[in-house]
């Protein structure tokens, strides 16, 4: 059995729109995933004495990350475990080995992008013979956001989040996004979100706005049409965010909002050219701890070696 590497990237959510909670717990969301091309890369070596453990690197320092779980909550442990548990295969074990490239609890689904990337991995590594359709409901299990960073491209995401359904895009979009150390509780944003009173207009209708403007694929269109019903209990937990988001605003983004729970900020911009001067421009200010550009749709988790 041989070492397995995928690669699967981040998102934003090109639209946020958060309906009533539900009985489980989730909320239910009419969203727009887009993938970009910031990437974490699992590498699985199998072996066959049931363990499973994990180690997290930074994709650029190779130094190790101590903010991310080496225990069973890892999210790259749970999808792995969840994998040999529907397999049949108890006995199945892998050492898996991350290489981070996506920002940790920012709002851009690396954990979920971990979990896809692992599911892919392991399959092949312990040939586990699973289809792509097949992958998908184990995915759903590990998170609300682990569909689609399977998936990949761009898609409409309803339910909680886990029913995924491609969509018509033209063109390609060019973002700048502004990335915080300090990251933020998903959950901790969603109760915010509904002790501020949930959500206010017709459930859908961003949703509607956005796809157009995909279908258009001139990115000034989408970037009017950029919505995010989370973005209000994101500020209020961190509202020095707000100023950044003004900056990008006033410094030639075309649009702007809170990648998904926060705290990232992504700024779309018109081109290439264009990304790098804003980044140019928010690194100067000093305004967050790092400033990346990357460009999207992007496939989603995908065997590299
Ligand atoms: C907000 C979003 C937007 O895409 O992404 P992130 O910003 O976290 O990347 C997602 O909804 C996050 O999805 P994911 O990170 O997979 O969350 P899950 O593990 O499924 O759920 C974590 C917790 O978030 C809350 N949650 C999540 C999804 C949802 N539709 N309603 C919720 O209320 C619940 O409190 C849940 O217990
Ligand atoms: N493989 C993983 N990568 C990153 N975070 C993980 C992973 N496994 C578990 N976690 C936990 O999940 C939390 C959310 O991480 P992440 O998916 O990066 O953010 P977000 O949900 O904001 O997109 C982290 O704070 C961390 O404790």
């Amino acid at each position: 059995m041989l070492p397995v590497t995928v690669r699967a990237p981040a998102k934003i959510n090109l639209v946020l729109e958060v309906g009533a909670g539900r009985p489980d717990g989730f909320h239910a969301l009419s969203t727009v995933y887009h993938a970009v091309s910031l990437y974490d890369e699992v590498t699985a070596t199998p072996h066959d004495d049931a363990v499973l453990a994990v180690r997290v690197l930074d994709a650029d320092s190779l130094r190790e990350r101590t903010d991310v779980p080496r225990d069973e909550s890892n999210l790259a442990i749970r999808a792995a475990d969840r994998l040999r548990s529907h397999l049949g295969r108890p006995e199945l074990g892998a050492d898996l080995l991350i290489h981070k490239g996506i920002p940790v609890a920012g709002g851009m689904a690396g954990g979920s992008a971990d979990a896809a990337a692992t599911l892919v991995a392991c399959n092949e590594a312990w040939q586990g013979g699973l289809s792509r359709a097949e992958l998908e409901p184990i995915a759903a299990e590990l998170g609300s956001d682990v569909p689609f960073l399977l998936h990949g491209s761009t898609a409409v995401g309803t339910g909680r989040g886990e029913q995924i359904a491609p969509v018509l895009a033209r063109g390609h979009f060019h973002w700048v996004l502004a990335t915080f150390a300090e990251g933020m509780s998903t959950p901790e944003v969603y109760e915010e979100h509904d002790r501020l009173g949930g959500r206010s207009g017709t459930f859908g209708e961003a949703t509607q706005h956005v796809l157009e403007a995909l279908r258009d694929g001139d990115p000034e269109v989408l970037g009017g049409a950029l919505v995010n019903d989370l973005a209000d209990a994101a500020l209020a937990l961190r509202p020095e965010l707000a100023g950044v988001l003004a900056l990008g605003l006033e410094a030639g983004a075309v649009g702007g909002l809170v990648s998904g729970s926060g705290p990232t900020l992504a700024f779309l911009v018109r081109d290439e050219i264009a990304a790098d001067d804003l980044a140019e421009i928010l690194r100067g200010a000093e305004v967050a701890d790092v400033v990346l550009t990357a460009a999207g749709p992007r496939p989603g988790a995908k065997v590299v070696r």
